[in-house]
C-alpha cells in the first residue's frame, strides 16, 4: 500500500502539483468530528462502502438570487495533496490514545486516489440546492473532505459574489479597486479576498501579495500619514544619492509660481492651503512625476488639497509629466468629486490644457454596495473606486452558508429531513444541467438522477418545482449545458484550470446569461431550480419512506 501511495504522489507530480493558496489547507485543517467519524466507520468496517455527497447551499447572499461559484481549483489541489503525514498521525495518536492501532495504519495509507470529484465550472453564477461539488468515494474518506472542501468554497463563493454584486452597482465603466488587506480576516481572509475579488469584478487590488502570487494587477496611490509628515515646503530635500529627474529646487520654484495664480482662479484665499500638504504633494511628484496621484483630504479638499495638486500638476507640465489625478477619503464624495472635476475644468480652460478636465478621481472610505448605488443616482465625477472593509469582511453578510450532504451509499438513495422544509436536500446521485433561451439567457437549472436522459435541445419537457407540487411548467430548451464535468479521478486531475483572466470573463460573461430581474437589487426575481418528474417523484418517495406515520390520540 506504502509502494501504491508513492507511485500515487509521483503520478501526481507528473500532472503537475500546483501549491494550494496557503499551506494551512492540508488535512488536519478539519472539524475533529471527522476524524472520530472515520475511526467509528472504520471500526464498523465501512471504509469501502461508497458514498455521495453533494456540496451546495440552501439561499443566495445579501438578499440577492445570485451566487458566484469559486474556489474549485483550490479543492483539487486540496485532493492532490491529501494524506496524512507521519507528524499528523503522531498528532492524532495522542489525541486518540485508546484507538486501535490498525486505524493508524489506515489512516496513514489514504489519501485521494479513490475519490472522483464533479464539479460546476469555477466563475459560473450558480444557486440554492444545486450540487457546486459532488463528491464520490470510500465513505470515511470522502467524510474527511468536508470540513475543507466547505472551508475553501463558503468564503470564495461569498467574496466573488459580494464583488460582483458591487461591479453591478457602479456598471463597467468605472475602476473598482479592493484596499481591503488591512482590514481582511486575517491574512488569508486576505490573499483570498484579493484573489476572488478579481474573479467577480474588480480591476485591482492594493496586497502585493496577491499581486506576486496570482498575477493581479496592483494599484495604490499614498496615506494621510505622507502628507502629515511634511510641516513645510524646506521639509522636501534632494537626496544626494537619488539621481531623480525632476531638481527639487526647480520644481519648488514651479510649484510656487503656480499655486496662488491657482488659488485666484478656483476663488481660495492662498494662506489657507497647507504647506505641509504642498510639500506632500511636491515629494511625491518629484518621487511619481509620470504616476502622480495625490490624497486631497487631509485638511481641506477645496480651500487646501484641490489648489495644491493643481499647482503641482501644472509645475509637472512645465517639465513635460502628465500628473494622473486625486483621491478623496472622506466627507462627501459626490459633491467633492463634482467640486473637482469642475476645478479640473476651469483650470484646463483658463492654462489651454485639455487634459486636464480629465484627472483621475479615486474615491476611498467605508464605500459599501449602498453607497455605490446612491452614489450613481446622485451623480458623481467618481473615475475609481478603492474598497476595503465591506467587501472583503462581506459585512452584509459573513458567510455563505455551504453545506456537504450525503447522498448516496452504496447506489441507495439518502435524505436528511427536517422540521423545516426548506432544509430537505435532493437525494441520489445527480446532474445539474442549465437550460438557455433562444436569447442565450439562462431558463432554470434542472436537476435531474444521472441515470436519467438529457434534456434534448428543441424537445418540450416538463419541469417541476422540488417540493411544490402545484408549481410545473413546460419548457423547449434552446441550448442545454451539462454543469457537472469531472475535475478529479483516479488519474488525478481531469480537466485544465481557466487562468485567473479567464475565470473573470468567465464570470462576466455567465452574469450575462442572467436576466436583469434576477440580478437587480430591490425585490429580485428567483431563478428557477427545476427538477424532472422523475426526480420529483423519487424525492417525494423516499420523503414519504422516511417520515413516520404519527397516530392522534
Ligand atoms: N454622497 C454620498 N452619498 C452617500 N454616502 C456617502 C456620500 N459621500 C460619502 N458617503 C459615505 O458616507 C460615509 C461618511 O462617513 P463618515 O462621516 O464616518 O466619514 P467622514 O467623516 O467623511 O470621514 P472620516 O471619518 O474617515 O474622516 C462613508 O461611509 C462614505 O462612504
Ligand atoms: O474604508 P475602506 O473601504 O475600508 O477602504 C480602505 C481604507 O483604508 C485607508 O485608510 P484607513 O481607513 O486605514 O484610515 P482612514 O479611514 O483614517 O483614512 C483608506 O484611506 C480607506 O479609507
Ligand atoms: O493605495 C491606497 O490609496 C490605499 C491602499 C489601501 C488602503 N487604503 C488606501
Ligand atoms: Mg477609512
Amino acid at each position: 500500500m506504502a509502494e501504491e501511495l508513492s507511485t500515487f504522489m509521483e503520478a501526481r507530480k507528473e500532472n503537475g502539483v500546483h501549491m494550494p493558496i496557503n499551506n494551512v489547507v492540508q488535512p488536519l485543517l478539519t472539524d475533529l468530528y471527522q476524524i472520530t467519524m472515520a475511526y467509528a466507520y472504520w471500526k464498523s468496517g465501512k471504509m469501502e462502502d461508497q458514498a455521495v455527497f453533494d456540496l451546495f447551499f440552501r439561499k443566495n447572499p445579501f438578499r440577492g438570487e445570485f451566487t458566484v461559484y469559486a474556489g474549485l481549483e483550490e479543492c483539487v489541489k486540496f485532493l492532490q495533496n491529501f494524506h496524512y503525514s507521519s507528524s499528523d498521525i503522531a498528532y492524532l495518536r495522542g489525541t486518540f490514545p485508546s484507538i486501535d492501532e490498525g486505524f493508524w495504519t489506515y489512516l496513514s495509507n489514504i489519501d485521494a486516489s479513490q475519490v472522483s470529484l464533479h464539479s460546476m465550472p469555477e466563475g459560473y453564477i450558480v444557486f440554492p440546492k444545486t450540487p457546486l461539488l459532488r463528491v464520490e468515494g470510500p465513505l470515511p474518506v470522502v467524510q474527511l473532505l468536508e470540513t475543507t472542501l466547505l472551508n475553501l468554497i463558503n468564503y470564495a463563493s461569498l467574496v466573488a459574489t459580494n464583488a460582483a454584486r458591487f461591479r453591478i452597482a457602479v456598471g463597467n465603466k468605472i475602476k473598482l479597486l479592493e484596499f481591503g488587506l488591512r482590514r481582511a480576516q486575517g491574512p488569508d481572509g486576505a490573499l483570498s479576498a484579493s484573489k476572488y475579488c478579481y474573479i467577480g469584478g474588480f480591476d485591482g487590488t492594493s496586497n502585493v501579495l496577491a499581486g506576486k502570487q496570482f498575477g493581479i494587477p496592483v494599484y495604490g496611490t499614498h496615506a494621510h500619514a505622507f502628507v502629515s509628515s511634511f510641516k513645510s515646503v524646506e521639509d522636501v530635500k534632494e537626496n544626494s544619492n537619488g539621481g531623480s529627474c525632476i531638481k527639487v529646487d526647480q520644481f519648488k520654484a514651479l510649484v510656487l509660481h503656480w499655486l496662488p495664480q491657482v488659488c485666484s482662479i478656483l476663488n481660495v484665499i492662498e494662506n489657507e492651503t497647507n504647506k505641509g500638504e504642498l510639500a506632500a504633494f511636491i515629494a511625491y511628484a518629484v518621487a511619481f512625476p509620470t504616476t502622480c496621484l495625490c490624497l486631497l483630504d487631509t485638511y481641506s479638499v477645496i480651500r487646501s488639497g484641490l489648489p495644491n495638486f493643481l499647482a503641482v500638476a501644472l509645475a509637472l507640465d512645465d517639465l513635460g509629466y502628465k500628473a494622473v489625478g486625486v483621491r478623496l477619503d472622506s466627507g462627501d464624495l459626490a459633491y467633492l468629486s463634482k467640486k473637482c472635476r469642475a476645478a479640473f475644468k476651469t483650470i484646463a480652460k483658463e492654462f489651454s490644457k485639455s487634459w486636464m478636465e480629465s484627472f483621475v478621481i479615486v474615491a476611498s472610505n467605508d464605500i459599501n454596495e449602498d453607497t455605490l448605488r446612491s452614489l450613481k443616482e446622485q451623480g458623481h465625477e467618481i473615475d475609481s473606486f478603492g474598497i476595503g472593509t465591506h467587501l472583503v469582511t462581506c459585512q452584509k453578510q459573513p458567510a455563505l452558508g455551504c453545506v456537504f450532504k450525503l447522498v448516496a451509499v452504496n447506489d441507495e438513495p439518502r435524505m436528511k429531513l427536517s422540521e423545516e422544509v426548506q432544509k430537505i436536500n435532493l437525494p441520489g446521485r445527480k446532474d445539474v444541467y442549465r437550460l438557455y433561451s433562444a436569447e442565450g439567457l439562462a431558463v432554470l437549472d434542472l436537476v435531474q438522477l444521472t441515470n436519467e436522459e438529457p434534456p434534448q435541445v428543441g424537445v418540450k419537457m416538463m419541469v417541476r418545482h422540488p417540493l411544490v407540487e402545484s408549481k410545473r411548467a413546460y419548457v423547449c430548451p434552446h441550448k442545454t449545458e451539462l454543469l457537472h464535468k469531472q475535475y478529479w479521478g483516479p488519474d488525478g486531475v481531469m480537466q485544465n484550470f481557466p487562468t485567473l483572466e479567464e475565470l473573470k470573463e468567465r464570470t462576466a460573461w455567465s452574469l450575462k446569461t442572467l436576466r436583469p430581474d434576477i440580478k437587480r437589487e430591490l425585490n429580485p426575481t428567483p431563478y428557477k431550480v427545476s427538477v424532472t418528474d422523475t426526480m420529483y417523484h423519487f424525492l417525494h418517495e423516499l420523503w414519504l419512506d422516511h417520515v413516520p406515520i404519527g397516530e392522534l390520540t
